[in-house]
């Protein structure tokens, strides 16, 4: 984790970015995502509801940045860097041996019977095979190929462990590796092929 932090402050990268409460609010907005995945309200609430959140993006719209001054290219200190698209893990270990992280998948990623969605698994194996990737080449990397094998349900709402680990580089590619586990049970595991960027490539 430390040596994650290292090589992104090394970039320039400020875990005090967003603020002190940035972490707080993102966590609120992860539990409004939740009840709006499975809420059915009534007129009158959807009426408030509606009202509230206008106000709410209207005074957000003044302190929207671009997307390399957001915070969650830096938080390392957050679940997921303070990203809401990605599932929450937190980073036990990451260097260039690979990554260890808690990810818990909450009623927002549901697919359906109490299960993560399958897209939802490959969002969460794409970041952290792109960061063991990364932290392998010593370069941020991008995604050329992903398969996942989904080998058993993957609940919500239970703390699962992943472990993401680059097999081998040949050039600029970095083949990596990743599995899912509930306790000992593998839900899901994946293959991957990042590449290194070269200097300037978009
Ligand atoms: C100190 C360091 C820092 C450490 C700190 C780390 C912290 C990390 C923090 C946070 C981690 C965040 C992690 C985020 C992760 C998310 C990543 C994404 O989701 S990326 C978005 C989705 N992916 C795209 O949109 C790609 C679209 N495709 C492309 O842009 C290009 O196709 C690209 C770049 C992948 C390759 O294009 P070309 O022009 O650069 O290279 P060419 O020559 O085509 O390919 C290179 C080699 O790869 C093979 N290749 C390319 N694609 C392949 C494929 N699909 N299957 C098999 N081989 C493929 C080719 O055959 C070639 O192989 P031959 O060199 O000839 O042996």
């Amino acid at each position: 984790m430390s040596e994650l932090i290292n090589a992104r402050e090394e970039r320039g990268a400020d875990i005090s970015r967003g603020g002190p409460y940035y972490g707080e609010l993102i966590e609120q907005v992860r539990g409004l995502m939740d009840r709006a995945r499975l809420v059915s309200p009534t007129d009158e609430l959807a009426l408030d509801a509606i009202g509230i959140l206008k106000q709410l993006n209207d005074k957000l719209d003044a302190a929207v940045v671009n997307e390399w001054s957001t915070p969650t290219w830096t938080r390392f200190d957050l679940p997921a860097r303070g990203n809401i698209t990605l599932p929450p893990f937190m980073i036990d270990h990451a260097d260039s041996s690979g990554v260890d992280a808690r990810l818990t998948f909450r009623n927002y990623h549901l697919g359906g019977n109490n299960a993560a969605h399958g897209g939802q698994v490959a969002v969460g194996f794409d970041d952290l095979l792109g960061m063991a990737a990364a932290m392998h080449a010593g370069s941020i990397t991008r995604t050329a190929s992903l398969t996942v094998d989904y080998r058993s349900v993957t609940p919500l709402n239970t703390e699962l462990k992943v472990r993401a680990w680059a097999e081998r580089q040949e050039g600029r590619k970095v083949f990596v590796r990743a599995t899912l586990h509930d306790g000992d049970r593998l839900c899901a595991e994946a293959h991957g092929l990042f590449i290194v960027l070269k200097p300037g490539q978009a």
